[in-house]
């Protein structure tokens, strides 16, 4: 993709003998969302933190290419990597206390950014803190500024928590699972704020979720990740009409719909230990559908199924009520 503000290339990234992100490669341009999506466990943090070079190196190895700006941010220094963090990639997280600082005024949080990276005056920036307030929807930011983070319900802190990512207009925005921790309705709020500010300024997000549902309401791309590998990558639509991996397949079916009353299909098992991968294809042991010995022995290599699809899987099927019974079939 020409046009990407985010390339990666063939990350791997790995802690002693746990090979927890396995050859993963995605790409995302300006103004548009890539979903990543797995169970807990599927490597989705750990691809983020490695392609943002946001990993104590060592003790974790990381190898391939992230690059943003021509700058690939594999190995890059500290003292590099912190100026490309402040000014050109904005995090926002399940818990905002890991970004917000307990001892700093809300507007202190607000200013420090584009003091030091867009060399602002405090007045301006004091200016852009109460624009950034008032867009993420906080009622009478004059009146928040002097507020410290735990002065604010947790939807408050979290809205601060993107204002605070977007206060240097980063290119990039990384969102780790912003919404898990929050009710229904705020969820669809923050999720709807992102969306209109992403518009607004172009910046291209890469949104993290277990949920297909959140990545569905975000993404136009998506990227399905299990033990540390991509097993799919689609566009949304394509993605749900069109779900070929077993492994997607599953979670499309663990989705609760509303008004169902059916019980839910949940996948039975858990994702491999990344220090015990298996030899061949990664969800050998939980695939109603695997072909002994081939699945057993040969990893699939992640291939072409259309324009914008790949998929990684001997038993990739296009079947649904095929999957479906054996989705019934295999439920514990
Ligand atoms: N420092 C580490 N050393 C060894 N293994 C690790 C380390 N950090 C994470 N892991 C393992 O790497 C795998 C992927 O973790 P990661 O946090 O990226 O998953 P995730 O998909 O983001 O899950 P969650 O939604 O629970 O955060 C897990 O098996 C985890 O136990």
């Amino acid at each position: 993709m020409t046009d990407a503000v985010l390339d990666v290339r063939n990350l791997n990234l790995s802690v002693g003998r746990a090979n927890i992100v396995n050859d993963v490669s995605f790409s995302v341009s300006q103004g548009s969302t890539l979903g990543i999506v797995g169970e807990s466990g599927s490597g989705k943090s750990m691809t983020v933190l490695g392609a943002t070079g946001l990993v104590d190196s060592p003790p974790a190895v990381v190898t391939g290419t992230s690059t943003i700006d021509g700058a690939n941010l594999v190995g890059l220094s500290r003292a590099k990597l912190q100026k490309i963090h402040g000014r050109r990639i904005g995090f926002i997280f399940q818990d905002p206390s890991t970004s917000l600082n307990p001892v700093l005024t809300i507007e202190r949080q607000l200013t420090e950014g584009p003091e030091t990276h867009l060399g602002m005056t405090r007045r301006a920036a004091k200016r852009k803190a109460l624009d950034l307030l008032e867009a993420v929807g906080i009622p009478d930011p004059g009146s928040r500024l002097g507020a410290y983070p735990h002065q604010l319900s947790g939807g408050m802190k979290q809205r601060v928590m993107i204002a605070v990512a977007l206060a240097c207009d980063p290119a990039l925005l990384i969102a780790d699972e912003p919404t898990t921790a929050l009710d229904v309705t705020t969820q669809s709020q923050i999720m709807a704020l992102v969306r209109s500010l992403q518009e607004r300024v172009g910046m291209a997000v890469v949104w993290i979720s277990h949920d297909l549902g959140v990545i569905s309401g975000v993404a136009e791309e998506v990227v399905v990740l299990y033990g540390g590998q991509v097993v799919e990558q689609a566009g949304i639509l394509e993605l749900f009409r069109n779900p070929l991996h077993p492994y997607t397949q599953g979670l499309l079916q663990a989705r609760p719909t509303l008004g169902s009353t059916a019980e839910l299909v949940v996948i039975p098992g858990s994702p491999p230990d990344p220090k015990h991968l298996p030899e061949g294809c990664v969800f050998f042991d939980r695939c109603p559908l695997r072909l002994d010995p081939r699945c057993e022995t040969e990893r699939p290599p992640l291939a072409a199924v259309g324009a914008d699809h790949l998929v990684r899987s001997f038993c990739a099927t296009s079947g649904s009520d095929r999957i479906s019974n054996a989705w019934e079939a295999s439920r514990v």
